[in-house]
């Protein structure tokens, strides 16, 4: 009946979801290492990259940016949970070319920078600090490769479940799932209204990196700047900002210092074509430009458009307010030169 199947369903999620999260002599291991302190691992820098880190630094790197933000003691977080939380993230994202944990960790180090080098924690209370760090970390769970309207032309089980914001929804679900998990619950001490609050902080921030909720949140975002707005509290200016966080967090590989954009741009080309490659096998149709690697060399223009339409009009109207944040604008130009150069050679 009914309830059986429920209760079968309940002990299959368990079940997987013990697969799912990091086991016990990891967790050990990654709770008696010292920690490195932040400027090792240069994680108050725009120029950030995680080419050099091993991949046990990594977890450490998170450790350290939640120790730097005071998380662990203000929210009594056991700290061989936050391990096992940490390492438990870390599995559940897939060795896909982009959008892998080193992604995650990346989006994660450049919102650090921008709400401590940037001052736009000034803004933000300590929960909204917490939610949003594990809103990068999380943003991209379980992604295989593939963007939403690859799951909506495949009919996959995701499109199924979510129609719109398809992937977006579905690592949320991922997010919940590890945190309901067995000694991965880092939101385990805080009071009803307190767990309510950061995880709608967490959707929202997670949700928020569907590129198409950008557009639509860019232009109300717009209007608040251009009628000087400037406290940014109350419930809806503050989830706008942290959209348009979450986003400049998400692109923030295009404000790299050059070698490193170029190398970036090299995994998300790949996966894309091996989305393209998939499209003419799976689906026996020709994918768009930017998932065709027969049409390879328009890429250095498709960069420049990608700027010019996504990342220089966000970070120009986030440096407005909060010019701290200036390197990652002035990055982004840079990079505009060197796309700009190579389109024109081609
Ligand atoms: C590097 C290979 C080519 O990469 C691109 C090509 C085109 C565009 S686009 O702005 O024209 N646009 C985006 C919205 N789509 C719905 C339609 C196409 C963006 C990228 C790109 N995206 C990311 C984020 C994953 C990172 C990055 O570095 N480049």
């Amino acid at each position: 009946n009914a309830c059986k199947l429920m209760a079968k369903q309940k002990v299959a999620l368990e079940c997987l979801s013990y697969h799912a999260t990091a086991s016990q002599d990891q967790t050990e291991k990654l709770t008696q290492d010292a920690i490195a302190d932040a400027d090792t691992y240069n994680l108050y820098s725009f120029t950030f990259t995680d080419f050099e880190l091993v991949d046990d630094d990594t977890c450490r790197a998170v450790l350290r940016m939640f120790m730097q933000c005071n998380l662990v003691s203000q929210f009594q977080i056991p700290y061989d949970v936050l391990c096992r939380w940490v390492l438990s993230v870390r599995k559940n994202y897939r060795p896909v070319k982009y959008h892998n944990w080193r992604h995650a960790l990346n989006v994660a180090q450049t919102m650090f920078a921008m709400l401590k080098t940037g001052k736009m924690e000034r803004f933000m209370t300590d929960l909204e600090i917490l939610g949003l760090l594990v809103a990068c970390l999380c943003h991209d769970l379980d992604h295989r490769g593939t963007n939403n309207a690859f799951q909506t032309k495949t009919e996959s089980p995701l499109a199924i479940l979510y129609t719109t914001s398809t992937m977006e929804h579905h690592h949320f679900d991922q997010c919940v799932m590890i945190l309901n998990s067995e000694g991965n619950n880092i939101f385990q001490a805080l009071s009803p209204e307190d767990y309510r609050s950061v995880m709608k902080t967490v959707e929202s921030a997670i949700l928020s990196t569907d590129l198409a909720m950008y557009f639509k949140k860019r232009n109300a975002f717009l209007e608040l700047v251009e009628n000087g707005e400037f406290d940014w509290q109350g419930e809806e200016k503050k989830d706008l900002l942290c959209g348009m966080m979450m986003t400049a967090c998400d692109v923030s590989a295009i404000a790299k210092p050059w070698e490193v954009q170029h190398k970036v741009a090299k995994l998300v080309a790949d996966e894309f074509f091996d989305q393209g490659d998939l499209e003419k096998l799976q689906l026996n149709t020709q994918p768009v430009a930017m998932m065709d690697r027969e049409r390879k060399d328009e890429l250095p223009k498709m960069q420049v458009g990608f700027i010019d339409v996504i990342c220089l009009p966000l970070y120009r109207v986030l440096c407005d307010t909060f010019p701290w944040i200036t390197p990652l604008y002035e990055g982004t130009l840079e990079n505009r030169r060197n796309w700009q150069d190579l389109a024109e050679k081609v």
